[in-house]
């Protein structure tokens, strides 16, 4: 028998498997979708590699190889998770054994590691050093922990005259926990008995005694018992000795823990619009057929509600539900309110977790122990089977999109999933992304609305305020006027306040302090980067270039420049303005430590600070009912990303943001402050009016020939050397633009955002194209052909409908 394998060699990737004999012993054992060690190429390298195929037969079979080990007894891939890595890989230009360790907990990655081997222990005699390295052992690490460069010389001739050799090896790190754990053995009459007989002055043996005899007949954890009847290792193994007891080691999960006990929660009863949106996505669970919803819902209007009732349905259906949530800042509260409602069969997988809890998690889900899971990006990949249904929270979040290989977007999987199960998918936002909004005019997708806030409480009103006005009359360019006053209002009703400072913006764009003008290709429509090396304005999809201008093209003011400001900053700041102001800040900084982010949330719902102010991370999700003022800092630093998104980005993060004031009972206020008041992502943003923005976004799209009327795809090129970079971005433009379809369209080459990072410097190309199979070919040919160039130094990626331009 032949077992076909993808392997895991990072400079030799290629999505054919290679054929491995089985060994006999193993073809009992050996099943699709596990683990294996095997040896590769002329050395024999050990690699860790996936069995995704087993025969009767192969051609050659005299040159084959064996597999050298099974890593787990059972297969940590199923045939759907199997037949979508292979899917994914193809549709994404990826290599499937990228894909497939996506697809598994990081602690699931091999790690490798040379040892040295002693092949002559007696010939080591005139080699003291080695001699005294080896110390008995016939193997050692070969790390720079472990030997000293300067025996490498030596350690070389050994090789050489084969007295020892370099071996591989392949590190499985993923650990399973296990714990001490201890059962009564004898009935109570007995306990009793030995308590009656012990001396007084046996404390110890007694409160050993009173436990047992109170004990369920089940196995316990030591520690516990230890903890809680303040007891030693030293009672406990004489008791073991007597035949009181039996100890073992049992498997424990390390389950990832909130900071507070999370309470148990009904379902509300639904108004009207839920009820409309549930009946409908449940009709769907109930009978399995693949079929996606949109739902969209202003800020408040209890989509959540919605999502975990339509769960509870799938669950009742004897099915399993998935739920994606953007990236970890939301999790917290989203995590207690699905926990609230499912308790254990709730697993969690997030990037805040440790290896360990990640793991132990993605088993409880693999062994069906758990039927909900939620979670971010990668928790679409969660092992669950016979799906009911997928939901994806905020579906236009752009962290729902991979950044580096593979380079795959959740909803595109989640789609994918459900198709294979027939089952349902629900995206829900407030503000939609334009792809998926468009799909639900076409009819691909069913549109669900929501459009009054759930709980009595109304949207908030938004009050604009003209930065360039503003900092004419006033020194302050952090918070006008209106906004002070508003904060000071507040903090006298001991009512809370949000305030963004939106940080996505890139800092090297140009704007004018006095009319907002910040210059734009005349090709692409996007914002130019500033590029002081060589005093011009770049775009960064076409190349095309001006000077950096001295004075403002628009009104003339030469109070044009450069712009940003920090979170710290603005603290400080605060602290002289609103000194009696208690504020907590949240961004990258001071939310590394594990449980930050669910720490400072609950302090502020504990209102234990007036102020939250923080990055994006606060536009989504949260849920205060004291929040009645939200301060937008400067709305506008996302409208100048070099991205034909930077509107829609905008647009919806002033919406999100906009959606946290005035939740509950107390109206609430937005101060949005702004050098683009009259800019329609801000003012349709102000009545929160998703649907004007909708259609005249879509009218911008379809005359700059952007998505949703056409795809797109980026290739970067990276090298060391800059005209090494440039070389290769135009040969390969030039040879695909004599493969591609007449209407597509290619932009570039021209040197990315940030044109050099880590050293090497990056050109792109963007290509946008409506029906183009011969692009399609083209490009994986030009993957495989990526491989080949590496050793060339260039490295190439392709990026299908990509979400970050930088
Ligand atoms: N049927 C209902 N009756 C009463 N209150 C409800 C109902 N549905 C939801 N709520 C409450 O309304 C508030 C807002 O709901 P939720 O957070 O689910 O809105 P959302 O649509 O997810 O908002 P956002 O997009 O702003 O995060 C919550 O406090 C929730 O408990
Ligand atoms: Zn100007
Ligand atoms: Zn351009």
């Amino acid at each position: 028998m032949y077992a076909q394998v993808i392997v895991d060699v990072p400079t030799m990737q290629t999505n054919r498997p290679y054929t491995y004999r089985i060994p006999a012993p193993m073809l009992e054992i050996l099943r699709r979708g596990m683990r294996v060690v095997v040896p590769f190429g002329k050395g024999n390298r050990l690699v860790q590699g996936f069995v995704v195929g087993i025969k009767e037969d192969a051609q050659q079979t005299e040159q084959l190889k064996e597999i050298m080990q099974v890593v787990e007894m059972t297969p940590v891939l199923n045939d759907e998770l199997l037949q979508l890595a292979s899917w994914l890989a193809e549709y994404n230009f990826a290599f499937q054994i990228s894909v497939l360790q996506t697809m598994l907990p990081n602690v699931m990655r091999a790690k490798y590691g040379k040892v040295l081997r002693l092949l002559a222990p007696d010939q080591l005699s005139d080699w003291p050093q080695i001699a005294l390295l080896f110390a008995d052992r016939g193997e050692i690490p070969f790390d720079s922990d472990n030997v000293d460069s300067e025996l490498l010389p030596q350690l070389l001739k050994l090789q050489k005259k084969h007295i020892i050799e370099i071996g591989y090896l392949v590190k499985n790190r993923a650990k399973v926990k296990m714990v001490n754990v201890l059962k009564p053995t004898k009935d109570a009459d007995f306990y009793k008995n030995q308590l009656e007989r012990l001396r007084p002055s046996a404390v110890k043996q007694s409160r050993m005694l009173t436990f047992l005899l109170q004990a369920p007949k089940k196995f316990v954890p030591v520690k516990d018992v230890i903890n809680r009847h303040h007891l030693d290792y030293a009672v406990i193994k004489q008791a073991e000795n007597k035949g009181w007891l039996v100890q073992r080691q049992m498997e424990s999960y390390r389950i990832p823990k909130l900071q507070t006990p999370v309470q148990p929660s009904q379902p509300l009863p639904l108004n009207d619009e839920q009820k409309q949106a549930y009946t409908a996505i449940i009709a769907n669970i109930v009978q399995p057929k693949t079929q996606t919803f949109l739902l969209e819902g202003v800020t408040g209007s209890g989509k959540t509600e919605v999502y975990l009732q339509s769960i509870a349905k799938a669950l009742a259906a004897g099915k399993t539900a998935l739920m994606l949530v953007p990236e970890i800042t939301l999790t917290p509260q989203m995590v207690r309110r699905v926990k609230s409602r499912f308790g254990d069969d709730v697993a969690v997988m997030h990037s805040g977790l440790s290896d360990g809890e990640r793991y132990d998690e993605w088993r409880r889900v693999q062994r069906g122990e758990v039927h909900v899971v939620v979670g971010a990006r990668s928790a679409i990949f969660a092992p669950l089977t016979n799906i009911g249904l997928i939901i994806i929270d905020e579906e236009h979040e752009a962290s729902y999109k991979q950044d580096d290989n593979p380079r795959y977007h959740a909803r595109d999987v989640a789609q994918w999933r459900v198709e294979y199960y027939g089952a349902t998918l629900l995206l829900g936002s407030a503000t939609p992304s334009l792809e998926s909004r468009a799909r639900a005019q076409k009819g691909v997708y069913q549109l669900l609305s929501l459009t009054k806030r759930a709980t009595q409480s109304v949207l908030p009103t938004t009050e604009i305020v003209d930065m360039r006005e503003s900092i004419k009359y006033n020194n302050d360019d952090v918070f006008s006027p209106q906004l002070l006053d508003s904060m000071q209002e507040k903090l006298d009703q001991q009512e809370q306040i949000v305030l963004m400072l939106n940080r996505r913006g890139y800092a090297n764009f140009i704007i004018c302090r006095d009319c907002g003008y910040t210059p734009r290709c005349v090709n692409c429509d996007v914002a130019l980067t500033v590029h002081k090396d060589v005093g011009r304005l770049i775009c960064h999809y076409c190349g095309y270039n001006e000077l950096i201008p001295h004075q403002c093209k628009i009104c003339g003011s030469k109070r044009i420049r450069q712009f940003g400001t920090g979170t710290q900053k603005v603290v400080e700041h605060l602290k002289e303005v609103l000194p009696q102001a208690r504020v907590l800040r949240m961004d990258v900084d001071t939310t590394r430590k594990k449980g930050a982010v669910d720490k400072m949330l609950t302090a502020f719902g504990n209102q234990e600070a007036d102020i939250l102010l923080g990055t994006q991370m606060i536009a989504k999700g949260l849920d205060f009912p004291n929040v009645t003022l939200v301060g937008i800092l400067n709305a506008d630093t996302t409208l100048t990303l070099p991205d034909f998104r930077a509107s829609e980005r905008t647009f919806q993060l002033l919406t999100q943001v906009s959606g946290r004031a005035g939740r509950a009972q107390k109206p609430g206020n937005v101060i949005l402050q702004t050098f683009n008041p009259e800019h329609y992502a801000i003012q349709l943003a102000k009545n929160q009016d998703y649907e004007g923005f909708y259609h005249q976004e879509m009218a911008l799209r379809h005359a700059w020939h952007y998505t949703p009327y056409y795809f797109t795809v980026q290739i970067k090129f990276a090298h060391e050397q800059v005209d090494q970079a440039a070389k290769f971005a135009f040969e390969t433009t030039n040879w695909l633009k004599n493969i591609v379809e007449k209407d597509t369209i290619m932009l570039g080459p021209a040197p990315s955002t940030i044109s050099r990072i880590k050293n090497k410097y990056y050109y792109r190309v963007v290509i946008k194209y409506r029906f183009d199979q011969h692009l399609m070919q083209a490009l994986t040919e030009l993957m495989h052909k990526g491989q080949q160039l590496q050793r060339q130094g260039v490295t190439i990626m392709i990026d299908r409908e990509p979400t970050n331009f930088i």
